[in-house]
């Protein structure tokens, strides 16, 4: 074992993508994918229909490895639960998040308000994130109280709707310099996630004290788009997800908290295969990271530099070459993935070949589907520590989107 077995420090923070990992969330998949069928799926940002046991063998054995490397995990289903358990605030919060007037008007909005109130906080955290049907609805009393919009819609249909994609830790918040930052997912299918991620951090003992960095509730930021490429210095892809509005207002936030010295905003192509940047490439130690090498030559990005209360904007230059000259080094190497044929390359690029977790400089976690990629990787002299992902991979995402982390020891 490369890491060495030592107790998890109780600190908060990340100045890089690669220091040793001390403390992650994770979310253990639960009934919110039990949720999904070939109705819904595309709108809920699976691909697939997974076989939820497994997805749950899967996630465990994730969990497990990253224990088994001294790495604190704390589970978010665990977290809102204990929230919801000690703060009444949090529950009204969870609940107003959750119950849209919009959508069911303001007469069956309040008789599902009540309904969730009275419900026990481990069931609440539970139906908040696999939300509810109509059908599931208790029945209401007398026909005084009836709802037109309960008749009207089918049963099976969402008063609530679940969040699959909670999976997805790093996209509803990410910790840097010593604070956490609740990000504005951009699609429907999440939005309503940055509202369970806020009251814990808000609301839970395990967080007491910790600081709140940039929030937006407006321009879309993902954590998957946020790299910490280096101490002071932070990549943001802006395509799919996050939007030339939300780099420039994170980076701007970033400068002013002095969080980041230097952000490195990236366009990458607005399709599905490459929602996020770290879809396309993610930090395996202090001076290398994995790319696809369809978008090596290409990556370009705009340099924003803080300067005292403004910031100065340059570029775009290629991207590997502006990274390198703001993290301070002669040269940022990129492992040499380029000599897959462009088939298996696309192939383990769809399937988060290239969305590794780093849990120390040099020492990544990465699924064991991508032969090719993580053979490069260990060619490399990266550790690669390999789990399974073949339920996991239908929400579209690798280890590095299932994990937050909270505590990395500094560069
Ligand atoms: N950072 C990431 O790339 N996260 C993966 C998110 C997958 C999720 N199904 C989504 O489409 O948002």
């Amino acid at each position: 074992m490369t890491v060495p077995d030592t107790p998890a420090q109780p600190r908060f923070g990340a100045d890089s993508e690669v220091g040793r990992l001390r403390t992650v969330m994770l979310h253990r998949p639960g009934d919110e994918l039990r949720r999904l069928t070939p109705r819904n799926s595309d709108q809920l940002l699976f691909d697939g229909i997974p076989w939820v046991d497994r997805a749950q063998e899967e996630h465990d054995a994730f969990a497990g490895l990253l224990r088994s490397h001294g790495v604190e995990v704390l589970l978010l289903g665990d977290l809102l639960a204990e929230t919801f358990d000690i703060s009444g605030a949090a529950r009204m919060q969870g609940i107003s998040a959750a119950v849209s007037e919009r959508q069911l008007g303001r007469h069956l909005a309040d008789e599902v308000a009540v309904y969730l109130r009275g419900l026990p906080p481990a069931e609440l955290a539970t139906v908040l994130t696999a939300g509810v049907t109509f059908d599931e609805l208790p029945e209401t009393p007398s026909a005084a109280r009836a709802s037109l919009v309960r008749r009207m819609h089918n049963g099976i249909e969402f008063a609530i709707s679940p969040l699959p994609n909670l999976l997805f830790t790093r996209d509803s918040s990410f910790w840097i310099g010593g604070r956490f930052a609740i990000t504005s997912l951009a699609l429907a299918a999440r939005t309503r996630e940055t509202s369970l991620t806020d009251l814990i951090y808000a609301h839970h003992p395990r967080f007491r004290g910790a600081r709140r960095a940039y929030e937006s509730r407006t321009a879309p930021v993902e954590g998957g788009d946020v790299l910490l490429l280096a101490p002071g210095v932070v990549a943001v892809g802006v395509g799919e997800r996050t939007t030339p509005a939300g780099a420039e207002a994170l980076a701007r936030s970033l400068f002013e908290d002095e969080l980041a010295h230097t952000v490195l905003v990236v366009p990458i192509e607005q399709r599905r295969a490459s929602m996020h940047l770290d879809t396309v490439c993610t930090m395996v130690d202090v001076d290398a990271l994995v790319m696809y090498p369809a978008v090596a030559d290409t990556l370009s990005a705009y340099t924003l530099r803080s300067d005292g209360a403004h910031a100065t904007i340059s570029g775009p230059t290629p991207f590997v070459a502006a990274a390198a000259e703001a993290m301070g080094l002669e040269k940022l190497r990129v492992i040499d993935t380029g000599t897959l044929d462009a088939i298996t390359a696309e192939r383990e690029q769809w399937d988060d070949g290239n969305n590794t977790l780093a849990i120390a400089p040099g020492v990544v976690v990465a699924y064991d589907r991508n032969v090719e990629t993580n053979r490069r990787l260990r060619d490399s002299g990266i550790e690669v520590l390999t789990i399974a992902g073949s339920e996991l991979g239908s929400g579209r995402g690798g280890p590095r989107c299932m994990s937050c982390p909270v505590a990395r020891d500094a560069l």
